[in-house]
């Protein structure tokens, strides 16, 4: 599949969340204290909000009460999503009340007026403008809906759309009944249900079965499996487990929705299914360590919709939740951070030009290479008698720094070589410089994420302070497996920032990092 301007279409559930964090155990026939907030959400709607915020075209198609159109078609748009939103007349705007505790999540659902919208209501015309089409199973709750459903699935096909289907929730697929549910969805290119959901599906708890029995009827499966990462399965090829890095969970509220727009994210951009599920992680696990089922909306600026953008800008209600479930490092924001505004120097500015050939070709000259270390197998690429060389130093950060003249605000680096080159850039480029530090370093409340690099695990954290939409241009030293600069990439835009740019001195290709990372500017390849 490829993306173009094609935008993905989601169509489904968009309701009102009451999330009710209780401050203990819930106590019968008396109070218990509690945070509760309410918010946007819906299945569908929420996959629609990541998908925008990580820049893919999307349009989303629901349905709310009277009244409520205005709100829900603006906290979408701020995302850059097209929200194609009706009112009906009669019904209320669902609402599901959502109880946390601990990671474990319970739901008490009014579908509402989202219940009222057929899947039918999607023409021909709006199948052939679009890539994808994504469904959840709360559309599919009604009899009626599920034979407009079962309609619609070839007519995406007959369109050439990829099909994706979520199932949402274990408890309504055995309400439904297992096989009223595939028989429904048949078509499907891609079923992503969780483990609990495959299980509902196929009676199997053992992920490697559930996915045999499902291929029978889709031909690829990603069953997520929550802190044990994700099982991938396609018809024909043998199934892979892909583990998820260790995160603190804040809120999973959404985490589901986030993965499935990663997954729909990475296949736009033209990934295969084991691909789209590695990147698919990297944004649920974003999700997980953040409060809400939406991402932050200052987070990418809305290429579409950019005016209608701001509302829920700050996200007031993820910061509410974030308190009561408490992050990483309880703390108070900085309200004196600079700004791309604020920050001095930036007219000031010299143009970086880019480096000789010959410049560069000496500084590549300068990397060495050490076998077996840090660990048996690994040729190191040991930098330092390039930054001992001062005409090489120099060369490589004009290099790094050249082709993102103009677009960054701040430079940041990731410990501990990335530092080594992104202060340098820093000060070359005339931008602040924001570390990207190992766990357990950094001082202030932080975002972290947990990733697998080509010899060891790590954890990186950053300030959660960055103005948001600060353009970020991240620098590093080596891409390998790209677990590095994904997580770091997934901390820059979970934090409200925007990555403006990632450059590495040597990319080793052979690892394939880049599948994680998309685009990378590499001075030097392998
Ligand atoms: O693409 P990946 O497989 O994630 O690997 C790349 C990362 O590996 C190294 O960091 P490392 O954590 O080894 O150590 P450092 O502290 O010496 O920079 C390197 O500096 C990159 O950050
Ligand atoms: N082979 C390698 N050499 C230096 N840094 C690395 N980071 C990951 N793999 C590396």
């Amino acid at each position: 599949m490829t993306g173009g301007a094609r935008p993905i279409l989601v169509i489904g559930d968009v309701i009102d969340d009451i999330i009710v964090v209780p401050a203990g155990p819930i106590r019968p026939e008396t109070d218990t204290l509690s945070t509760i907030v309410s918010t946007q959400g819906g299945s569908a709607a929420n996959v629609a909000a990541w998908l925008g915020s990580l820049g893919a075209a999307v349009r989303f198609v629901g349905r709310v009460g009277a009244g409520d159109g205005p709100r829900h078609r603006a906290s979408l748009e701020a995302f850059g999503v097209e929200a194609l939103i009706d009112e009906d007349p009669v019904l209320a705007t669902g609402r599901i009340i959502v109880i946390v505790d601990g990671d474990r999540r319970s739901f008490l659902t009014d579908g509402g007026a989202a219940r009222s919208l057929s899947p039918a209501v999607l023409d021909d015309e709006q199948l052939d403008a679009a890539s994808a089409l994504h469904l959840t199973g709360h559309s599919m709750l009604d009899a009626w809906r599920r034979v407009d459903t079962a309609a619609l699935i070839p007519r995406a096909k007959a369109a050439g759309l990829d099909v994706t289907v979520d199932p949402s929730s274990a408890g309504f697929l055995r309400d439904i009944g297992a096989q009223t549910f595939l028989d429904t969805i048949a078509g499907t290119d891609v079923l992503l249900p969780n483990r609990a959901e495959a299980e509902a599906l196929t009676g199997e708890e053992d992920p490697r079965l559930a996915a045999e029995a499902l291929l029978e009827i889709v031909p690829a499966v990603v069953i997520t499996l929550g802190g044990d990462g994700v099982f991938v399965a396609e018809r024909g090829e043998r199934g892979v487990h892909l583990p998820a890095p260790r995160v603190r969970v804040v809120d999973p509220t959404g985490a589901g929705d986030a993965f499935a727009a990663g997954f729909l994210a990475a296949r736009y951009d033209g990934a295969d299914v084991t691909v789209a599920a590695r990147r698919a992680i990297v944004v649920a696990a974003g999700a997980l360590g953040r409060a809400g089922g939406r991402p932050i909306a200052c987070g990418r600026p809305p290429h579409r919709l950019r005016a209608a953008s701001g509302a829920g800008c700050g996200n007031a209600a993820a910061r509410r939740l974030a308190a009561a479930g408490g992050v990483a490092r309880p703390g108070e924001r900085r309200d004196a951070r600079p700004t791309p505004e604020t920050r001095a120097g930036y007219r000031d500015r010299v143009p970086i030009e880019a480096p000789s050939a010959a410049d560069l070709a000496r500084a590549e000259s300068l990397i060495a290479i050490v076998p077996d270390f840090p660990t048996p197998g690994i040729n190191f690429r040991d930098i330092t008698p390039l930054l001992a060389d001062a005409d090489a130093f120099r060369a490589v950060i004009d290099g790094l720094l050249a082709p993102f003249e103009g677009t960054y605000d701040v430079v940041a680096g990731i410990e501990a070589r990335g530092f080594l080159l992104a202060a340098a850039a820093a000060v070359a480029g005339h931008a602040g410089l924001v570390p990207i530090r190992k766990a357990g370093k950094l001082p202030r409340p932080a975002a972290s994420v947990d990733y697998a690099l080509e010899y060891a695990t790590a954890t990186i954290e950053m300030h959660d302070d960055i103005a948001p939409g600060t353009r970020v241009l991240l620098i590093d030293d080596v891409l390998a497996t790209g677990g590095t600069i994904a997580a770091a990439q997934g901390l820059v835009e979970r934090l409200g920032g925007t990555v403006a740019g990632t450059a590495v001195l040597l990319e080793l290709t052979a690892l394939g990092g880049r599948a994680l990372t998309g685009d990378v500017h590499a001075l030097f390849t392998v």
